[in-house]
């Protein structure tokens, strides 16, 4: 069903207006408003099932709601050809990760993001391309594996490469999925401090970041939007929303949340 008042704000990266996603007669998400504007960076928060990816998904053009509408960068979902929008969002997720041909060069991994296409297969990029595919591995801190193959890499060195590749094409809408899930301490704040220096440059995107745990949300982004059961429980400026009270009603338990320089922390009570 169309929502009939949705005024396509030009600006604004992302608008999602009434949107809902049914599977069968389950709902995904439920009625969803929420608009991320330019210069924001959001964490979304949830536990299992409450409809991250989900929204990930209708974030990334993905996916279309199965009622309500979706605005990326001024264009309804729908009404635009998703193939012009895609090259424009930069997506890092455990799903594209899995066609990652393990026996790539991982600078060709990151390279190939710019051509749509994960592996280098036979194309010859220019030098400029493997160049700017080199700075970003060393700027998540990859550097040295570019040319290593990616089947070599552990977990938490995959993340990065997957974030470096998702950068590549220089969108104007980033979305991370669980960047720091499967990665050891050290890796975890190495990422997060790295993460929240580029969610500070003024020339970063606008940043979308899931996780379920608030540990693993860097420094630097500004506003947070909690999900229980594809419902919003909460969104706004991050510190409004990251309370005791909204996290337990998200969690469904009694949470108290601490809030440390620009890190939080979580633990039940
Ligand atoms: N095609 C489908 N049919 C029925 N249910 C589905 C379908 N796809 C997803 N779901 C369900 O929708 C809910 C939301 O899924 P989603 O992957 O968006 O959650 P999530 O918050 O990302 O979860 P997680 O943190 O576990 O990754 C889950 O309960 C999932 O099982």
């Amino acid at each position: 069903m169309a929502v009939p008042d949705f005024d396509v704000d030009p600006d604004a990266v992302l608008q999602l207006r009434q949107a809902t996603v049914r599977r069968g007669s389950k709902l995904l998400l439920d009625s969803v408003d929420w608009t991320v504007e330019e210069d924001e960076r959001w964490a979304v928060l949830g536990p299992n099932g409450a409809g991250k990816t989900t929204m990930l998904q209708l974030a990334a053009a993905t996916m279309h709601p199965t009622s309500g509408q979706v605005a990326i960068f001024g264009e309804r979902l729908g009404a635009v050809d998703v193939f012009e929008l895609r090259p424009r969002i930069g997506l890092s997720s455990a799903a594209l990760a899995q066609r990652i041909p393990g026996g790539e060069l991982v600078v060709d991994v990151v390279v190939s993001a710019g051509y749509a296409v994960i592996g280098r297969w036979r194309e010859a990029y220019g030098r400029l391309d493997v160049g700017r595919a080199r700075a970003l591995l060393t700027r998540f801190g990859v550097g040295e594996l570019a040319d290593r193959t990616y089947g070599t890499l552990s977990e938490g060195e995959r993340k990065r490469v997957q974030i470096a590749r998702a950068l590549m094409t220089d969108p104007e809408l980033l979305l991370l999925d669980e960047p720091a899930a499967g990665m050891d301490l050290g890796g975890r704040e190495d990422l997060l401090r790295r993460l929240g220096m580029f969610a500070v440059d003024a020339e970063a995107p606008a940043m979308i970041l899931v996780t379920h745990h608030v540990e693993e949300i860097p420094p630097g982004m500004t506003h947070a939007l909690l999900l229980r059961a594809g419902r919003v429980v909460s969104q706004g400026l991050i510190g409004d929303v990251l309370t005791s009270e909204n996290l337990s009603e998200a969690f469904g338990l009694t949470l108290t949340v601490e809030r440390e320089a620009a890190r939080f922390f979580a633990r039940a009570v």
